[in-house]
């Protein structure tokens, strides 16, 4: 991979401000999904070298945490500036290990350094409270501190902004942190560590360990140094993380699966529905905890958005991430396609009806054809589990009520999206629906100024926006006698 900053290209873990090697000196291959062959070698680190990460990110935190929050501003602005300044190399890097087209990871660059530059504003502007006291010889504040050491595992999809989502508001509230990438995806997250080395960020501050998932969450969720864990990835995984993280009574947030409905009503405007809809599902192939799941479509515009959708669907440039032309590029691993083609499977044997696309494209590679099935009713597994590629499947329905109850019939609340313009509709339909985030007439809704995250088991807490450091933040009441 030709960069015009080679020293992005980083092979070695980042632990107390030093590139370093697994004990062991193991390592663990890291593959281009478009080709199926190793492009890098990261190492294979495990429980030891995870607590030397959180080792030294505890002996970081006092001099980090008692900065003053302008000079850890500044340090996050520079890292910024050095994101924006290096997006073409960064970009690349990302294609090379994820897959996703240039221009999408071009965007994912551009969203993951905002969470950087909203937090190092955001780090001057905590500010604490004074209490009336109910009596006179007292005075109560309340002021706010940063948690202490935390952990992060973040996955393969959005593999720079899961991190900075993360990174940028516990760096910002005083923290240090260790971060676990997935290793399907490691490269993004070392260059992101160079740059952080370059910006002045502290040794020990801001760490990455690679390596065995369940060592290093072990030690990660166990170990009594570490405050807080963030953690997004499957709703199974996070089950277990928390469950790990039960014994120390760790802070956990936690960012999981989904299963996006998107509604259009009778009363939508049908070009625009499929405008949002192909944005809100074929995002980096499906892979997205917020892309769509199941699509219902009102009787009445049923066939009109099918057809249309399908049509612009059929369109879409499947191919090397690299290529201009790509829309769509490979899923992450043969055991995603599988997945995916599973699911599509049993939803044609159960008598889907496929109006583009249906299988995957091409032998041993993992192209998988954006897809939109029609005639999906109950129990068809897509219904119930992430798809997380790109098939669309669409059920039609009749009512208003039925399909807030059909909407709701799930154990995620993450995204959802809905297209009316009836006023009063769009209000009830908004307040209805059991979910942390909610499209109205748009495929779009994340940014770095906005609370994401999901209700039930999609999860806990919320990341970005003003709110995304409260997790980060403790808040400690001083009584004062006068
Ligand atoms: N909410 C979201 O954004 C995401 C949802 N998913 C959903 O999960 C499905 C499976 O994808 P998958 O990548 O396997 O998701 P996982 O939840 O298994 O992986 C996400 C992250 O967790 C890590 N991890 C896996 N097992 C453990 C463990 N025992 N202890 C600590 N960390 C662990 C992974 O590391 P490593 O990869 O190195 O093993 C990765 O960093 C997808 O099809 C999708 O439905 C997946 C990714 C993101
Ligand atoms: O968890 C994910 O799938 C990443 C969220 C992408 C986004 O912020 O829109």
């Amino acid at each position: 991979m030709k960069l015009n900053d080679p020293l992005l290209f980083r092979q070695r873990a980042y632990v107390d401000g030093a590139w370093c090697d697994a004990d062991s000196g193991a390592t663990v291959a890291v593959l281009d999904p478009a080709s199926g062959e190793t492009i890098a070698t990261v190492p294979l680190m495990g429980e030891a070298e995870a607590e030397q990460a959180i080792e030294a990110a505890h002996a970081a935190l006092p001099a980090w945490k008692t900065k003053p929050a302008k000079e850890r501003a500044k340090i996050l602005r520079r890292w910024f500036d050095l994101m924006e300044q290096h997006e073409d190399d960064l970009a690349r890097l990302m294609t090379w290990e994820q897959g996703k087209p240039l221009t999408e990871a071009v965007g994912e660059i551009r969203y993951a350094a905002s969470f950087i530059e909203w937090f190092a504003e955001e780090a001057k502007r905590l500010y604490g409270d004074v209490i009336p006291s109910p009596t006179a010889d007292k005075r109560l504040v309340v002021v706010r501190e940063p948690i202490g050491v935390c952990a992060a595992i973040t996955p393969w999809n959005f593999p720079a902004a899961m991190i900075t989502r993360k990174a940028a508001p516990a760096l910002a509230a005083g923290c240090t942190i260790v971060i676990k990438p997935a290793n399907e995806t490691p490269l993004s997250a070392l260059a992101l560590a160079e740059l952080a080395e370059r910006a002045g960020i502290p040794a020990g501050v801001f760490n990455i360990v690679t390596g065995d998932s369940a060592a290093i969450g072990r030690q990660l969720t166990g170990h009594p140094l570490v405050r807080k864990l963030s953690f997004t990835g499957s709703t199974p995984i996070g089950r277990l993380l928390m469950g790990q993280c039960a014994s120390t009574i760790k802070k956990v947030s936690l960012e999981l699966g989904g299963n996006a409905p998107f509604i259009v009503f009778d009363d939508a405007d049908v070009d625009a529905a499929v405008e949002g809809a192909l944005i809100a599902k074929y995002r980096n192939a499906g892979q997205t905890c917020v892309c769509v799941n199941r699509f219902y479509v009102h009787d009445a515009v049923y066939e009109e958005f099918a057809s249309k959708f399908a049509k612009r669907v059929a369109e879409l440039r499947v191919g090397n991430g690299f290529d201009a032309a790509t829309q769509i590029g490979p899923l992450i691993t043969a055991k995603a396609v599988g997945k995916v083609q599973e699911l599509l499977d049993d939803a044609i044997e159960k008598g889907a009806r496929v109006l583009t696309g249906g299988a995957s494209l091409s032998e041993g590679l993992q192209y998988f054809a954006p897809t939109v099935i029609a005639d999906v009713g109950a129990g068809m597994r897509l219904l119930d589990e992430e798809i997380f590629g790109p098939v669309a499947p669409i059920v039609s329905f009749s009512s208003e009520d039925e399909v807030v109850r059909l909407a709701n019939d799930t154990i995620y609340g993450l995204a959802s999206y809905f297209y009316s313009r009836d006023v009063a509709r769009v209000w009830r339909v908004a307040e209805r629906l059991e979910y942390g985030m909610v499209g109205i007439n748009t495929g779009l809704i994340s940014n770095e100024v906005v609370p994401f995250g999901g209700v039930k088991q999609s999860g806990l807490g919320r990341e970005g926006s003003k709110y995304g450091i409260e997790d980060y933040l403790e808040m400690k009441y001083l009584c004062m006698a006068v």
